[in-house]
């Protein structure tokens, strides 16, 4: 017998926040299959993303101290990481958190139904959902479509389940340390988690397609971090990894560079090279959905799909993988399923993001290079932290600010920011260009503390050579 509901959401990420009091006039279903090795209900970020990894990366900072103690005159010394003690205080607060989602989203509101299962489109806003005990199938009036994105993995001999690799999912639940970690990738998680094993004592090796590691970010700051990176961890840039074999204990990792052909031992392999959206497991082709030619679900700017009553928002559907700007689109879903005579649009003109590594990056518009390869007219700055007087508190010789904006308006187009509390320095900026300040506007028209971090801020904004 089919189901039919008012509205139906997949996914219980950004997904699950849609529904509140004022859908309770409204039958809903949502349907969540589980991410991770516990198949946790509340998405990617609560359970295997942004908030584990956070407060991993918390812990491994200060597992740094001493490192920065001795620059300072401090003498510390770590004399250990408990690893089964952080890992279970971090997911001794997660997982209740996963637990009492469901619960609430099972018992907790009439007018709700949760299925825990896999859905799938069988037609337009025509489910076939199976959830452990049946198979049904779910029609709805509309639909929300906020099923996520999983780990990429490359096709690459050997590397298939067998070989016992890792990927974000499962490698913040690890048994215990290995000594030896080898990470595949070398965007934002390779960034992440280089920085949380190696801090708590383990060797750190990163296999790079490219020259430099982040390379989306400003040419400056990939180029920094990289400098600071092989410091720190064995980075192989211009690697091609070309087949992995296990013997005994140890993975084998054939590789192929600069200097030909060499094979790396390693105890760990954590797979990082990108996310792919989940439209195929929700089979979205059969719901009459148009895809981009990388798999997300097309949307337009009120999130709409070109299926009239389907939605789509998140991971599934945009260019951007990150939270925040999961959240914005949930909101954009919400308020024009609540309003459908006066629908609101997403604002994808500022997104900003940040890298939790050390050191921090946050970034917000465009880089040097996005620039110049769109002709676009500008000046640029750059001011180290070590110019203003909290730098020279925190001994510090490699961070940087440097923004980009239009000779003519004063307008910022970009900022970046490489150092401690990057993603923390930045909001002033990202605020600037969300609410058009100019940078003269914004460097003179308002007090800044004295002697804070946002000094530099402050004289990178002086230092664009506007009219
Ligand atoms: C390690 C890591 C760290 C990250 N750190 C950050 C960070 O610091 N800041 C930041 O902004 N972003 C970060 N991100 C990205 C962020 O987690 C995602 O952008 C965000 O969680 C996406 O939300 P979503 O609602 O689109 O998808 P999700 O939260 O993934 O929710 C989708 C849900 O749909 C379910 N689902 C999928 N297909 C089906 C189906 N067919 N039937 C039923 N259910 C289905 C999934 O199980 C999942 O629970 C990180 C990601 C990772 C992996
Ligand atoms: N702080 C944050 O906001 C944060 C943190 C973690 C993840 N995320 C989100 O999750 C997404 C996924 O993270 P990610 O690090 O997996 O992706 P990513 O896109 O940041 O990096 C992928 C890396 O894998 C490399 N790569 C791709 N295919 C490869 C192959 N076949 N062999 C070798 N290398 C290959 C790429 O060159 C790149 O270095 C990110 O794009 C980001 O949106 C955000």
């Amino acid at each position: 017998m089919d189901h039919h509901f008012d509205l139906v959401i997949i996914g219980s990420g950004s997904g699950n926040s849609i529904v509140d009091g004022r859908f309770a006039d409204r039958k809903v279903a949502i349907v969540e299959k589980g991410v991770g090795p516990q198949a946790a209900y509340g998405g990617t970020c609560l359970n295997v993303g942004c908030i584990p990894t956070k407060m991993f990366v918390h812990t491994a900072d200060t597992a740094r101290a001493p490192q920065h103690g001795a620059v300072l005159g401090v003498d510390l010394t770590l004399r250990g990481a408990d690893w089964p003690a952080i890992r279970d205080r971090i997911f001794g607060r997660i997982d209740p958190l996963a637990s009492g989602g469901e619960r609430y989203r099972a018992t907790g509101s009439d007018n709700v139904t949760l299925y825990r299962g896999t859905a799938r489109f069988v037609g337009e806003r025509r489910l076939a959902v199976e959830t452990a005990e049946e198979a049904v199938t779910i029609t709805a009036d509309q639909v929300v479509v906020a099923a996520g994105s999983r780990p990429v993995i490359p096709d690459v001999p050997g590397l298939d389940q067998a070989l016992g690799y890792h990927t974000s999912d499962s490698v913040m639940r690890m048994d215990r340390l290995p000594r030896r970690m080898t990470i595949l990738g070398s965007g934002f998680i390779a960034a992440e988690l280089a920085h949380v094993f190696s801090a708590l004592g383990v060797e750190i090796t990163v296999i790079a397609r490219g020259g430099v590691l982040l390379r989306h970010e400003d040419a400056a700051v990939a180029r920094r971090f990289t400098e600071l990176a092989r410091e720190r961890w064995d980075v192989r840039p211009h690697r091609k990894l070309l087949r992995a074999t296990r013997d005994a204990d140890t993975l084998l990792l054939d590789l192929e560079g600069p200097q030909g052909a060499e094979t790396l031992r390693t105890d760990e392999l954590l797979v990082a090279t990108g996310r792919r959206p989940n439209s195929d497991l929700v089979d979205a082709a059969a719901g009459g959905l148009a895809l981009h030619a990388d798999g997300r679900i097309a949307v337009d700017e009120r999130q709409a799909t070109s299926v009239p009553g389907v939605w789509a928002l998140g991971d599934v559907s945009s260019p951007w993988q990150l939270k925040h700007v999961a959240n914005h689109e949930a909101r954009t879903v919400q308020h024009n399923l609540l309003h459908p005579d006066d629908p609101r649009t997403s604002d994808h003109r500022y997104v900003p993001h940040a890298v939790f590594s050390s050191p921090k990056i946050a970034a917000v518009g465009m880089t040097e290079q996005e620039a110049q390869a769109a002709g676009r007219d500008y000046v640029t700055s750059a001011r180290e932290y070590s110019g203003v007087a909290y730098g020279w508190a925190m001994e510090d010789t490699t961070s940087f600010v440097k923004l980009l904006a239009d000779p003519g308006t004063g307008e910022l187009i970009g900022a970046h920011i490489i150092g401690p509390e990057a993603p923390t320095l930045i909001q002033p900026l990202i605020q600037a260009m969300s609410f058009g300040l100019d940078a003269r506007s914004m460097a003179k028209g308002q007090y800044w503390i004295h002697p804070a971090m946002p000094e530099v801020v402050e004289n990178a904004l002086l230092d664009l050579p506007l009219g």
